[in-house]
């Protein structure tokens, strides 16, 4: 990043006032009257309502449409474990992602937990106090059973982000890749570099949407990750290939698909050359990508290509997800964000991709047009049919699955934030 661009950055965090998020207050508090409603004695009521009944709380507090953002700090995007405190930024900005484009409101929590059982405990008490938990930068593999137990603690929505955002998000621009290529993802030869969080849910979901395990390679920092191998977790053990494959250059020789959800350049322009015809990188670790786009594009003229950055054309991130996914589940209420749930997600954002780019987008990004091509496989983030197109596509999964525990929202599609709490009028 340029010195122009860090002090832009540290300037923007900073200035005029600390952090990227505030709270606002839903209520008129004018008069002492107001006050008393608020407040005591008025605030009662609805602590004897809820006492009574405890889902009442979505009625009389603003639990249904809150999302609590938690890390541990321990895999902070692409920089590694640089604790609690230091992913404050992240999550403050996952939570205004939450809020600008599908009007979640959300707090983040940083824990510092001595271990996963101890982050547990911590979450599973305060998790009755939101509609939703998004779990974030939480390191493999301790990440895993974390998600599992407070699932199944909590009535609530859990959803590592890192996971199941990015895997939504990689497998519906990664089928538009392989179409735009000629390919398809039953035939793909993929190989995946990293093997935590982001990349074994990732591989999970891409076998879900029709890619053949055999076709898989995946490699962590000792290479690749085969049955001969005895250092492997239970979770890198359901990637472990029978082949003879050992380095990234024997995966990669012929491959069609790189994904890197791993660290910064660790993709060669040598190594991009041994892919096969009209490669597709997404190369995901942010902030820097495992290649850039420039080096990529210099080094192949055929490479489909996208990063987790806002910067570059073709943004593969969970930003595309999480704040959509979570509109749709608190909307009906759900349970859980389950498979179906997560695969409607991704037809979705895949088909949203192939429709006319409304003028708004084109204003924001300064382009006369934008179309279904290499340079486009996904939609932006500030495209406004996102939060209608997937909030709707996911609750109706919800609904469908059995996880919704109110029925499909009368006031959808949305069109805007806007328009989340539906008619408001009494
Ligand atoms: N674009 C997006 O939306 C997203 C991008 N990401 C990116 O993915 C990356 C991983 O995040 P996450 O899964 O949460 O973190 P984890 O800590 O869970 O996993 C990191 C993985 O990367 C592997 N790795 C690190 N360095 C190397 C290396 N030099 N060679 C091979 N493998 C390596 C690790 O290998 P080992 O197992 O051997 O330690 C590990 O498997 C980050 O860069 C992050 O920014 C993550 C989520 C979303
Ligand atoms: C985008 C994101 O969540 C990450 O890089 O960790
Ligand atoms: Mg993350």
């Amino acid at each position: 990043m340029s010195d122009q661009m860090k002090k832009a950055a540290l300037d923007y965090h900073a200035l005029p006032i600390p952090g990227k998020m505030s709270t606002e207050i839903s209520k008129p508090t004018q008069t002492a009257k107001d006050l008393a409603l608020a407040y005591s004695p008025g605030v009662a009521e609805p602590v004897r309502e809820i006492a009574k009944d405890p889902d009442t709380a979505y009625k009389y507090t603003g639990k249904g449409n809150l999302v609590c953002v938690i890390s541990d700090g321990s895999a902070i995007l692409g920089l590694g474990n640089l604790g609690p405190q230091a992913s404050k930024p992240v999550m403050e900005g996952k939570s205004l992602l939450f809020k600008r484009f599908a009007g979640v409101n959300s707090t983040d929590l940083e824990i510092d937990a001595e271990s996963p059982q101890a982050f547990i405990d911590t979450v599973a008490r305060i998790a009755d106090s939101f509609g939703g938990i998004n779990l974030e930068d939480i390191k493999a593999p301790e990440c895993f059973e974390i998600e599992r137990a407070l699932i199944e603690k909590c009535n609530i929505p859990v959803f590592h982000d890192d996971q199941h955002g990015t895997a939504i998000v990689t497998a519906a621009g990664l089928l538009n890749a392989l179409s735009l290529a000629g390919k398809k993802l039953e035939d793909a030869r993929v190989v995946c570099l990293g093997a935590g969080a982001a990349a074994i849910a990732c591989m999970k979901l891409l076998v879900a949407c029709g890619a053949r395990m055999e076709n898989i390679f995946m490699l962590d920092r000792k290479g690749v990750i085969h049955s001969g191998r005895d250092d492997l977790n239970q979770y890198k053990t359901m990637f472990a290939n029978d082949t003879d494959k050992r380095t990234m250059n024997d995966a990669l020789d012929g491959a069609d698909v790189f994904i890197g959800l791993s660290g910064p350049d660790l993709l060669k322009p040598e190594q991009l050359k041994m892919m096969a015809p009209n490669p597709v990188v997404f190369a995901c670790s942010n902030p820097d990508p495992e290649i850039s786009p420039k080096l990529a594009h210099e080094t192949r003229d055929d490479v489909i290509m996208a990063t987790g950055r806002s910067d570059y054309p073709n943004q593969v991130n969970n930003v595309l997800g999480f704040p959509f996914i979570f509109r749709g589940a608190l909307d009906v209420r759900a349970s859980a964000i389950n498979e179906e749930m997560k695969v409607a997600a991704v037809h979705a954002l895949k088909d949203l991709a192939r429709e006319p780019v409304p003028q708004e987008v084109l204003e924001a990004y300064e382009l006369n047009t934008m179309e279904f091509s290499r340079e486009y496989i996904l939609p932006k983030p500030t495209d406004p049919r996102l939060l209608g197109t997937l909030a709707a596509a996911v609750a109706q999964a919800a609904v469908d699955s059995g996880v919704a525990r109110l029925p499909y929202p009368a006031h959808y599609p949305l069109k805007s934030v806007d328009e989340v709490y539906g008619n408001t009028e009494a």
